[in-house]
């Protein structure tokens, strides 16, 4: 297994499909939290040599963990924390090389991590206070890693755009023509179809399951369908767009 498998417009469009199934089971798990703020304030916890939040605790040192351990050794993942991350200490696997090597450039996390925190998070949780400080933390780098995953995807749709019609592209790219890319890569059908496919699955993987009534509890689900399909229409899609442009800009470096 090297992981090169091929990569076409439908075969990521299935990555992406299946990378919603993530996204919606950890908004699940997030949201059975309160939004425990003081996982978020600078000044409530206090580590001996770290300035910083618990949620910034929590996520720079599992991602120097999770770097030792290889996970940015792939081309599919992407750190919110990049400054000073340790070298994997695993030993080289072949990962498909089909991105363009200055894909490696394109990180939006920040934005991201802003966007979650601004405004996703609120738009989900409960207010209030459990004192799950720590599984909160946890739960949110879960969360903001499969959406992080799931919009830097954008790379590997942009990229085999590029190679079924680079005589479309390449003269944008040379003009740096932000606009005629963004419309030249949007399928305004395939934005609908998932808006309304991500809404039936919160339906789905967020109903009770109970083996002695059917039904009573329909609408009663875990996460907000209409806010799944709100999360992907404001922030997923039109970020994946924007990791889209950002790394064909870069394509004829
Ligand atoms: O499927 C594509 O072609 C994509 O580029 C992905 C995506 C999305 O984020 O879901 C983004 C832009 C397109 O307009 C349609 C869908």
């Amino acid at each position: 297994e090297t992981g090169n498998h091929e990569y076409t417009l439908s075969s990521v469009r299935e990555a992406l499909v299946r990378q919603e199934d993530t996204i919606i089971f950890n908004l699940i798990e997030r949201v059975k939290f309160p939004i425990n703020s003081r996982t978020y304030h600078q000044n409530y916890a206090s580590f001996p040599a770290f300035h910083g939040s618990l949620v910034d605790f929590v996520v720079k040192n599992t991602e120097a963990i999770q770097a030792k351990a290889g996970r940015y050794q792939s081309p599919e993942e992407n750190p919110f924390f990049p400054e000073n991350l340790p070298p994997s200490l695993m030993p080289h696997y072949p990962f498909s090389k089909i991105l363009h090597p200055e894909a490696a450039l394109v990180n939006i996390n920040k934005s991201i991590w802003k966007v979650y925190f601004d405004e996703m998070l609120p738009l989900f949780v409960a207010s209030g206070d459990d004192g799950n400080y720590a599984q909160t933390a946890a739960s949110d780098l879960s969360l903001l890693q499969a959406i992080s995953r799931r919009i830097h995807y954008g790379k590997f749709v942009a990229e085999v755009k590029f190679r079924e019609s680079p005589h479309d592209y390449e003269p944008l790219i040379r003009a740096r023509d932000t606009e005629g890319l963004m419309k030249l890569l949007t399928f305004a059908s395939v934005e609908e179809m998932v808006k309304k496919r991500v809404e039936k699955k919160a339906m789905v993987f967020g109903q009770e399951v109970s083996l002695e009534r059917d039904d009573d509890d329909k609408g009663n689900y875990k996460v907000d369908p209409s806010l799944v399909s709100r999360l992907y229409d404001k922030w997923v899609i039109p970020l994946t767009k924007e990791v889209e442009v950002e790394y064909l800009l870069r394509r004829l470096d």
